[in-house]
């Protein structure tokens, strides 16, 4: 089946009212795209600001909520504000929630479980370490982050996967089209394998790493890369070029 492509980007710890102006003023003057999911992640600060100033072609996620949906979690957000923001997407398991803050597969597949039974959609990231990489787990490392929502039993209608190797990110270091590839079909066969073809067939899996302009398309001419999660590249202009890689 065709999946529809997906273009995320993840704005981390950047910005201010003034940045996020200058974004909302690039991704407001590109021509819709009808063909494209577009989906924008800024810092929880600027959340209900840049979903107020962004056209409706254009999505607003949080970067990360917890498992529950109120309670004594100092500094934590739940996906029932994310919901109450009229948001409707949350980026959960990206590695440097997994490297930095040491969030383990369970939390990261209860607060799964959690955001889709809140009615929000889950971007669920996985991906090795360089070493993880050297040593020959890469497949292991990634089946493993995966089967942590499997075995929740999760519906995946509203899960896209973001496939981003620890080590293309924020290096420079992209992955070649045909290492993105080789993994992202690793993935679809899990998928088969442990969901059903069906899922497998619809899932969009996403790449995440140092895309930039310059290696969008080669990326996204790969049968099994329906979209991508940028970082860096997704505060500038340049990140319009990348929602159009495949147009
Ligand atoms: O972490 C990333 C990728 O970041 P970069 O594009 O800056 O490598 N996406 O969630």
């Amino acid at each position: 089946m065709a999946r529809k492509f997906f273009v995320g980007g993840n704005w981390k710890m950047n910005g201010d009212f003034a940045s996020v102006d200058g974004i909302v003023a690039f991704l407001n003057q590109s021509a819709d795209n009808s063909n494209v999911d577009v989906v924008v992640a800024p810092p929880a600060p600027y959340l209900a600001y840049a979903k107020a100033n962004l056209k409706a072609g254009v999505l607003v996620a949080a970067q990360n909520c917890y498992k529950t949906a109120k309670g004594a979690f100092t500094g934590e957000i739940s996906p029932a504000m994310i919901k109450d923001l009229g948001l409707e997407w949350v980026i959960l398991g990206h590695s440097e929630r997994r490297h930095v803050f040491g969030e383990s597969d369970a939390l990261i597949a209860e607060k799964t479980i959690h955001a889709l039974e809140s009615g929000i959609k889950v971007i669920f990231c996985i991906g090795e370490k360089l070493e993880e990489r050297e040593a020959g787990h890469t497949k292991d490392v990634n089946f493993r982050q995966l089967q942590a929502i499997v075995d929740k039993g999760v519906s995946w209608e509203n899960i896209v996967i973001a496939y981003e190797p620890v080590w293309a990110i924020g290096t420079g270091k992209t992955a070649s089209p045909e290492q993105a590839q080789e993994v992202h079909e690793w993935i679809r066969a899990f998928l088969k394998e442990k969901v059903s073809p069906a899922v497998a067939d619809a899932t969009r899996i996403i790449y995440g790493g140092s895309v930039t302009a310059d290696n969008a398309a080669e990326l996204g001419k790969k049968p099994d890369i329906d979209g991508f999660l940028v970082g860096g590249a997704s505060l500038k202009p340049d990140f319009v070029k990348i929602i159009y890689a495949r147009s």
